[in-house]
């Protein structure tokens, strides 16, 4: 079989003052549609990190990010993608959150409240909840079918 190629995605991780993160809903007619993820999106020809993530901020929520640096690079293999993922925090922005996709947004600490969460996002969830001394089940059990 032909090797898969990655897809190159930024995704922010914004964190308040408070130390809560930013997660937000999938919009409609993508994939795992109605799941929860840290903002982001795949890069385009020629972007840097840096630059997508900031071109998808401001396209999915309407906020101007400062400084990102990328943080950790994970991968995920999803029957629709494989995915190589750019993490960066994110400690400032400028304008007001706006939902421009239609999805929600939830500022979350551990454990999180919102589920699902899609699971390219788990491996950087429990890093940043050991960073924040949080021992327990980082996300809601899952729902008894
Ligand atoms: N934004 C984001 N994407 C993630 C996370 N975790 C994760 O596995 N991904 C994967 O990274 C890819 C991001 O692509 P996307 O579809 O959101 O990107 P996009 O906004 O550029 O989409 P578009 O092609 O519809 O314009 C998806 O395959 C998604 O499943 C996460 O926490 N945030």
């Amino acid at each position: 079989m032909a090797e898969r190629r990655h897809t190159e995605v930024a995704v922010g991780i914004l964190i308040r003052e408070d130390g809560a993160l930013l997660l937000s809903s999938r919009p409609e007619g993508k994939p795992y549609a109605g799941y929860w993820e840290f903002p982001g999106g795949k890069l385009e020809a020629g972007e840097s990190v840096e630059q997508a993530l900031r071109r998808e901020l401001d396209e999915e929520l309407g906020v101007t990010i400062g400084a990102a640096e990328v943080w950790r690079v994970t991968e995920h293999d999803y029957p629709h993608a494989l995915v190589r993922l750019h993490w960066c925090k994110v400690r400032q922005w400028s304008g007001e959150f706006e939902m421009r996709e239609g999805q929600r947004m939830a500022w979350q600490q551990f454990p999180l409240t919102v589920s699902p969460v899609l699971p390219g996002a788990f491996p950087v969830l429990d890093w940043l909840a050991a960073e924040r001394g949080f021992a327990g089940a980082v996300l809601q059990p899952a729902e008894p079918a």
